[in-house]
């Protein structure tokens, strides 16, 4: 039998931290995210929000210039930047301690010009999420995914996208199948469901009990990345699969209270909810 932690609301307090007095924004996370063509804004906007609200230090969101007054108008805490600027581009990749991609990207010749330019330019140190049409896009050259860098990378998958990069049909996506494939590619995969899967770098693997059918809006993984990125870049004293648990666990934690008075629950109301909610987990 292949087991799977379930995991429990108790991970929130061992992870989410008082912050000392003595501390700046740069202790909290500097997040890259790349995302949202002329068409798809709203998905970075939506990731750079949740992790402004999830506590992120600095988030910049390299996107479509299209996307620009949206995001500024929406979301004042980040910088924005013009995804065909490379040399900025290259700049924060090599500041950034968390970088995002995928999130409204899209498929087309930029985006692989966008991968070319994080695998040379991240810092071994630098996680990379991968999230969206980053997915797609990677399953459809597989000449990419040879030049994956050698840093921690995590997939965030939905079925079908697990089903392009693995090659595993929904209907077989099986914990044993799902973690055979997740250890060849020797990243983290979070598989995106109802009752999420996590597959840890570290070979541990968890899943979610919460969650259900009123978080089926567009924008509730892209939601997600930054829930993780902000995770990732500020939480530094736990487990990186406890981070991770964590972060799945807080994304759907919230819907599944609200939706006893709610009957959808949208990305926009996680994210303007993170704070409170995360302030209930200090010891
Ligand atoms: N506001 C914005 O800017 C938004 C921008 N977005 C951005 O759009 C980009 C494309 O992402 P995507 O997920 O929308 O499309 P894609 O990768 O083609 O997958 C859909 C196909 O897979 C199938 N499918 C099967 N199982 C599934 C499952 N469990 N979950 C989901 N789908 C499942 C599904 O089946 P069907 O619906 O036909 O039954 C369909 O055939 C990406 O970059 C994303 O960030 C979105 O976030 C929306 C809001
Ligand atoms: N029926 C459901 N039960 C639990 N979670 C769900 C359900 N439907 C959607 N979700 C969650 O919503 C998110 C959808 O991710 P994704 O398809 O990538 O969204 P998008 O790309 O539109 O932002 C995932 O976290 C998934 O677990
Ligand atoms: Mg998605």
């Amino acid at each position: 039998m292949f087991y799977l932690k379930q995991i429990s609301e108790s991970v929130l307090k061992e992870v989410i931290k008082k912050r000392p007095s003595v501390s700046h924004k740069g202790d909290y996370g500097r997040i890259l995210i790349i995302g949202g063509n002329e068409n798809m804004g709203g998905a970075a906007i939506m990731s750079a929000s949740a992790a402004v609200y999830s506590g992120a230090g600095l988030v910049t969101c390299a996107s479509a210039p299209e996307n620009r007054s949206a995001l500024h108008a929406r979301l004042p805490e980040a910088m924005f930047l013009d995804y065909h600027d490379f040399s900025q581009i290259i700049t924060v990749i090599k500041s950034a301690d968390v970088i995002v991609v995928g999130p409204g990207l899209g498929l087309s010749q930029h985006t692989n010009k966008l991968f070319a330019l994080i695998f040379t330019h991240i810092r071994q140190q630098t996680t990379l999420i991968i999230d969206g049409s980053a997915i797609t896009a990677l399953a459809q050259e597989p000449k990419l995914l040879k030049t994956i860098p050698n840093c921690p990378i995590i997939y965030t998958p939905h079925q079908a996208e697990w089903q392009r990069l693995s090659g595993i049909e929904i209907a077989a996506q099986t914990p044993q199948v799902n973690q055979s494939i997740q250890q060849k590619l020797g990243a983290t995969v979070i598989l995106k469901k109802h009752h999420t899967e996590i597959y840890h770098a570290d070979n541990s693997s968890s899943k979610i009990m919460i969650g259900g059918p009123y978080m089926a809006t567009g924008g509730m993984g892209d939601t997600l990345t930054g829930i993780i990125a902000a995770f990732i870049g500020q939480f530094k004293a736990s487990s990186a699969a406890d981070v991770l648990d964590a972060a799945v666990y807080l994304h759907s934690l919230i819907p599944t209270k609200l939706s006893h008075e709610k009957y959808v629950v949208l990305p926009s109301d996680i994210i303007s909810s993170l704070p409170q909610v995360m302030h209930n987990y200090l010891v």
